[in-house]
Formats: C-alpha cells, structure tokens, sequence
C-alpha cells in the first residue's frame, strides 16, 4: 500500500502561501453567500501574492477578450480568450509558470466535423477536457450549446455533450484515479445501463460498431473493448461529440464504419464533432473543418474546402509538414537542441521546468494531488 509522503515542491510557495480565491457559482449557497455580504460592512482586502496577481491579469485579459467577441448564438462551441494552466500540487496555478493554453479563441457550428491535428503535448487532450466539462475555466470563456460545460452538470448528464477519450476509465473513491471499466459482465449490461436509449439507435450502434452483446469485458481485446466504450459514449443522440484518439485500436472497417457513422450524424442531425487524432490514413474525405493546435495556441481553423490537401488525398503530408515547421521553431526557440544529460541545478525551477518530490499525497487531501482539478463525467 502507498504510503502517503508530503514532501512537495521544496522552492515553490505552498498551499500556505495563497489566500482561497472564490469560486465562481450562481447556486443556493453562492446567493445566500452573497446576501450575507451585503449586510456586512466592507473589510480592507488582503494584500495580493504573485499568483493571485498573475490570476487577476490573466482573468482581466480574458475578460477583454470575451467582450470585444461578438458570440453568435449559432454556434454549437464557442470558446473566447480562454487560458488554461494546470495547477499545482496545492491546487493551485503555478507561479511563474506559463499557461497550457493562451488566449484561445474559436466556435464551431452546428454540422461541423473537425479533425483536430497537433502534435504530442500541444494541448488537444487538455483542449478537449475542458469543452467536456472535465476542468473548470471561467463559465464566460467555453460555451457548448450556448451553457458552460463544467458548470452546468445537465449537458453531460442529458447527453447532449458527450466526451469519448483514450481510456476508459474512472475515478473510484477510495480505490483509486483512472479504475479501469472491466469485469466479468456481459457487453450489453454496459450498454442497457443508458437510461432511455432509443432502440432504434442502439441497433444501429452494435450493427456499425460490430459489437457482440454476449462479449465479456474481461476476456475482450482491446479493440473489443474500444467498441463497446464507443458504443455507449454514443447511444445517447449528442448535440456535440468530443473524441480523443479514440480510433487508435480498432481494425480498417470498424473505423471506416464509424467514421461513415459519425459524418451521417453531422448531416443528418447537425451535431458538431471535434475529433483529435493521429491517424490520418484514409480520413481525408471525413472532415468539414480543418484545426491545427501547437504549444496551446490555434494555429489554423479552416473550411476543409480551403485545404488543398484533403482534395488530393495528402492529409499525412500537411500534417507531416506543419509537425516538421513546428519543431524546428521550438528547436530555434530553445537555442539548438535539448540536453540529454540530467542538469540538478534546474530542480525547482518554474519558469520553463518543474520537478517535484511527490508521490502525488499532500497533507490535508483524501485524493491524490496528482489527479489535477479534473472532475468524473460519463
Ligand atoms: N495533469 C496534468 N498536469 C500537468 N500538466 C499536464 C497534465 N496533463 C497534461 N499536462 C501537460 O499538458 C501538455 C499538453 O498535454 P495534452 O495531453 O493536452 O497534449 P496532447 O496534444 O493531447 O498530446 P498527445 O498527442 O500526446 O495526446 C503536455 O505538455 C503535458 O505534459
């Protein structure tokens, strides 16, 4: 059993170092809250810590950016200067470390599929995790189907906005972050545990996904396995589909019959898909939207109409290429290419690297710290 250490970030300021900044709610306890603080005389504020200035500059320039916008209603995501870092250990943004994602600013109509290309860490996971609801931003900066997907719980929950990722897990209390979903149960039991599913839907699901209700999930493949995920992440009719390499272990047709699927879904029903992805072959006639995210900015969006490429059947060579730029820039960037050797004196350090002794426990959590602000969601 892990034994809960805490010895965390022996150079940063600590969960002691930061006032609790509010939280932004409109719910029963936020309103009585607020009518507290209006019989209550105002207090001199306490004074501001780095982070609780970099937080308020950071905040401030969202703002501005989200009011300059004009949001058109239309639009089935509609994300608007949104910033994004991931906290510390202490919950937390990390002082002096720069955001995931900067300034971010993009919407999506109804009908849209667009494949998300990036390379490894440029942010599409993370991109993903906060229009599913998965970390909480500002309710003003992501808007899917015209709510705030982290604050307003019924998009998941309805099915409206449905998320499918890499793995299939979920956090269990007291048993762990990241449970696998298996057991000795049949395919259908997680199927038939959707609550009013159209038949109809659900039929069409296991025929194009060729799933076996009677499979058991402990003795599935992995592409087995990555069917049945597919299939439940989709028996609900969504207004928005977000998938994150979610493809990668199934065979040529199965793809090909999801991919089919999926485009009839946009045409037929106006649903919006933003699918990231690392496999290209085959896809070229897939997208309407083109989008190309690296280091946390949004390099291109595009009419898949504007991208010649897709036309001529080369979407591997213009991800090829756009990779390649990339990684040049950052090489220039970093001044020639990275140290292979361990350098201790940057231990510590937050500007550009942040190593921490941790095994993921701080005092004071029942979770591990290392699970981030990320919150379950079907
Ligand atoms: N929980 C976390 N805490 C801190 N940093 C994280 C966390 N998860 C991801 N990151 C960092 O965020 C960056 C973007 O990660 P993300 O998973 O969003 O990238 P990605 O574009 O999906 O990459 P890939 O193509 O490899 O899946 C990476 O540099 C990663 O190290």
């Amino acid at each position: 059993m892990p034994v809960p250490v805490s010895v965390t970030n022996p150079k940063g300021v600590g969960l002691t170092g930061h006032y609790a900044a509010p939280l932004e709610t409109s719910g029963p306890f936020a309103r009585i809250a607020a009518q507290k603080s209006d019989d209550v005389e105002p207090t001199s504020k306490p004074e501001e810590t780095p982070s609780e200035q970099a937080e308020r500059t950071t905040t401030e320039a969202t703002d501005a950016a989200a009011s300059t916008m004009n949001v058109d209603n239309d639009h089935n995501v509609v994300v608007r200067g949104l910033t994004f870092a991931y906290p510390g250990l202490d919950g937390r943004p990390v002082p002096g470390m720069s955001p995931l994602i900067s300034n971010m600013t993009f919407s999506l109509k109804p009908g849209s599929r667009c494949l998300l290309l990036g390379g490894n860490g440029a942010g599409k996971t993370t991109l993903l995790k906060i229009l599913g609801g998965k970390h909480m931003v500002p309710q003003d900066c992501v808007s899917v189907l015209g709510r705030p997907p982290f604050h307003d719980t019924n998009l998941t929950a309805s099915g409206d906005l449905s998320y499918v990722g890499g793995n299939w897990t979920r956090d269990v209390a007291f048993a762990g972050c990241s449970v696998p979903l298996t057991g000795d149960f049949p395919a259908s039991k997680m199927i038939d545990s959707v609550p009013g599913v159209d038949p109809a839907r659900k039929a069409r699901l296991i025929k194009a996904l060729d799933v076996d209700p009677d499979w058991r999930m402990h003795q599935v493949s992995d592409g087995q396995r990555r069917r049945v995920q597919i299939c439940v992440g989709m028996l609900k009719p969504f207004k928005v589909l977000l998938l994150d390499e979610i493809t990668v272990d199934l065979d040529v047709l199965g793809r090909a019959e999801l991919m089919q699927f999926l485009k009839e879904e946009c045409e037929q029903r106006g649903a919006t898909i933003l699918y990231a992805t690392h496999i290209f072959d085959g896809l070229e006639f897939w997208p309407s939207h083109i989008a190309y995210m690296a280091r946390g900015v949004m390099r291109v969006l595009k009419d898949a109409k504007d991208v010649p490429e897709l036309g001529q059947g080369k979407l591997l060579e213009l991800v090829y290429a756009l990779l390649s730029e990339e990684a040049d820039a950052v090489e220039k960037a970093r001044g020639g290419p990275r140290s292979a050797a361990w350098d201790p004196s940057r231990e510590g350090q937050v500007d550009s690297f942040s190593y921490v002794f941790n095994n993921g426990w701080v005092p004071g959590t029942m979770g591990s710290s290392l699970s981030t602000n990320a919150v379950m969601r079907m």
